[in-house]
């Protein structure tokens, strides 16, 4: 892609719209989820600047291939959109562009599926620039089967005055012209995606060599992992300003960040804060963030952040199981951390049972209880021993402060006394000093 092309707006970036009153719309397949399905989706609404203002939900064995509802629903949606004042509704499931078409003529409003409002979201939340690309990919796959007759599709000026869009077929109509338009622009971000992609490639293959240990913070939205990730950066980090945006609001994070944490017994690790899960996360932007996601198929552990303060956790955590498994994280150690502790009334913490953590993201006895646990799991062959190292053999001690922890030091009269923790090379190395027990 050219400089041009990089500086100028996509053209289904999202723009600040003024708040639309909707009505949601779900179907009950006797899903257990359910309700929570509904929940969900009246919080993405919201967190896309729409005012939820009813809800028209019906009881059926599956969609309506033609309208999703079935016929007597469609015309009490119709109502229901009068009575409410309200012009737009959006549903709980990713429709068929029939059914959006078919219900839009039902009903006389707009209809948005949960996939274009979650997409809409993710577009008016990406900063960086790989995000940027990785939601418009996503949004243009979604548009392209959707595209209408009708429809106005806002040319991109600099493609669509150049190369092959110059020279409309014979009697090409201009909903293929349009097509294709998408269908090159998806090609051209994807070309730009994977050169990006390709560095950051190199980046996780240089890190493997180097044997740091991954470690990736993962789960649901707005469970506190870019806060868990700041607490530790701020202490421990190898550059404590470094710390990563979080906010109270879904999709936050957008974008994998990597830190390197330097405990103070020099024991380091790489710490990665990823892109937050919500229920039925649309296959094209799964797909679209495998990349980004990569860094938690590549973890040593995985720490799964749970926002236990809210009373629908459970349904958070089996969405969090699910989106794992579609990403291809398979057997990776996982430790839960059960967050927000401190916002439940009488809730002990820091607390412990094996892998699974209470705490409070924002508590410091919290973090040094993370901390051990990730230790354990990811320094599991490291020794504590103790050396006698001879005075001629300075350069030794030296050596081990720098590099080992350092618990105990005391001295004979022919030397220094250490207890350290080694990891196996460094056990090896000075085995020839190992006091005998
Ligand atoms: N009281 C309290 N608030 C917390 C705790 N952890 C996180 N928060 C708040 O919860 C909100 C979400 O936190 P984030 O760290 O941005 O959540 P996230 O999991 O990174 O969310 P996404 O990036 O959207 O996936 C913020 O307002 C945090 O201040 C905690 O332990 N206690
Ligand atoms: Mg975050």
């Amino acid at each position: 892609m050219t400089q041009q092309q990089n500086g100028k707006k996509n053209m289904i970036e999202n723009e600040q719209q003024p708040t639309r009153q909707v009505i949601l719309a779900g179907l009950d397949q006797q899903n257990e989820n359910f309700d929570y399905e509904m929940t969900e989706l009246a919080n993405l609404a919201a967190a896309n600047n729409m005012t939820v203002v009813g809800r028209v939900v019906q009881k059926l064995e599956k969609p309506n291939a033609a309208t999703y509802f079935g016929k007597g629903k469609v015309d009490e949606l119709k109502e229901a959109l009068t009575y409410y004042d309200a012009d737009m509704v959006v549903t709980n499931d990713e429709l068929s562009p029939s059914q959006i078409r078919n219900l839009e003529a039902g009903t006389a409003a707009d209809i948005m599926d949960r996939t274009a409002l979650i997409l809409d979201i993710f577009a008016s939340r990406a900063k960086t620039k790989v995000a940027k690309l990785q939601v418009a990919i996503a949004q243009l796959k979604y548009q392209l089967p959707r595209l209408r007759t009708s429809m106005n599709i806002r040319l991109d000026q600099q493609t669509g005055g150049g190369g092959s869009f110059t020279s409309r077929g014979a009697g090409e109509t201009k909903l293929e012209t349009n097509r294709r338009h998408i269908q090159h622009q998806i090609s051209l971000l994807q070309t730009e995606l994977a050169n990006i992609e390709a560095d950051d490639e190199t980046r996780r293959a240089y890190r493997a060599k180097q044997s740091i240990r991954n470690v990736a913070l993962v789960g649901y939205t707005n469970a506190g992992k870019s806060t868990i990730m700041n607490g530790l950066v701020k202490r421990f980090g190898d550059n404590p300003e470094k710390t990563v945006f979080q906010a109270d609001m879904l999709f936050a994070t957008l974008e994998t960040s990597v830190r390197k944490i330097q405990l103070p017994d020099k024991q380091n690790f790489l710490l990665s804060d990823t892109v937050g899960f919500v229920s039925k996360l649309p296959h094209g932007l799964v797909a679209a963030f495998r990349a980004t996601l990569a860094e938690a198929a590549d973890a040593d552990l995985l720490i799964q952040v749970v926002d236990y303060s809210d009373p629908h956790y459970q349904e958070m955590m089996t969405t969090t199981a699910e989106t794992l498994k579609e990403i291809g994280v398979g057997n990776v150690p996982m430790v839960t951390v059960y967050n927000k502790a401190d916002k439940i009334p009488e809730q002990v913490y820091p607390d412990r049972a094996g892998d699974t953590l209470i705490l409070s993201a924002i508590d410091e006895a919290s973090q040094d209880l993370l901390v051990e646990v990730i230790k354990e799991h990811i320094f599991p062959d490291y020794v504590t021993t103790t050396l006698h190292v001879p005075f001629s053999d300075g350069q030794v001690v030296n050596e081990l402060n720098e590099q080992a922890t350092v618990h105990e030091l005391d001295y004979d009269e022919s030397g220094t006394i250490l207890k350290v923790t080694l990891t196996p090379i460094q056990a090896a190395r000075f085995a020839q000093y190992e006091m005998t027990k």
